[in-house]
């Protein structure tokens, strides 16, 4: 059976919009994944610590996996882009977080459904809400529409070819 997640995708250091294209096109050739609708790419001021603007997208991927073979996925992909693990919430060539799984909730200390901070974040819900604007998040029960309309969007501006 197949379960629709909804996925972020940021990078803030070296290529950044090709390392989000080549990101999908990955994630589109695993077997038990296959990805649908893709927003744009955005150009986001940071939050938090001072850094480089990032690139933000969103994508929503049918698959098969379960949560936590999605989170390893999403954990290798990092990990070949050569992500290394410094300060919180500091800059990275990619950044893969698993926003939803259908209308699961999960807390363990390895994977968080939904994502704990999404909620709050314009530069998820701006691009989120281009692609899954009624997709009901299974805790708030509010939709993606709604949460976009309770955080500040700007700082979160679509990337124009
Ligand atoms: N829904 C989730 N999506 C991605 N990672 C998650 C999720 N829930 C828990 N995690 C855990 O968070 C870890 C990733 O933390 P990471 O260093 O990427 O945090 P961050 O990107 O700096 O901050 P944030 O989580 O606020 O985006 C992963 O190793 C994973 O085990
Ligand atoms: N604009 C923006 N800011 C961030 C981002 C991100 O993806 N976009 N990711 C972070 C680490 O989770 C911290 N800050």
């Amino acid at each position: 059976m197949e379960t629709a997640c909804a996925i972020a995708l940021g990078s803030n250091l070296g290529d950044s919009e090709q390392t989000i294209e080549t990101t999908l096109a990955r994630l589109d050739q695993i077997d038990g994944m296959r990805v649908g609708a893709r927003s744009r790419l955005y150009k986001t001021a940071p939050v938090g610590p001072p850094q480089p603007d990032y690139i933000n997208a969103c994508a929503i991927v049918q698959t098969t996996l379960s949560p936590a073979q999605m989170l390893q996925v999403l954990l290798a992909i990092e990990a070949s882009f050569g992500r290394i693990r410094r300060e919180r919430w500091g800059p990275r060539t990619l950044d893969l977080d698993l926003l939803l799984y259908g209308d699961r909730v999960i807390d363990t200390p390895t994977l968080t459904l939904p994502h704990p901070r999404m909620h709050e974040r314009a530069f998820v819900l701006v691009p989120l809400a281009e692609i899954a604007p009624d997709w009901q998040h299974p805790v708030s029960q509010r939709t993606v529409a709604e949460l976009l309309r309770q955080v500040d969007p700007s700082g979160v501006y679509p990337l124009v070819a």
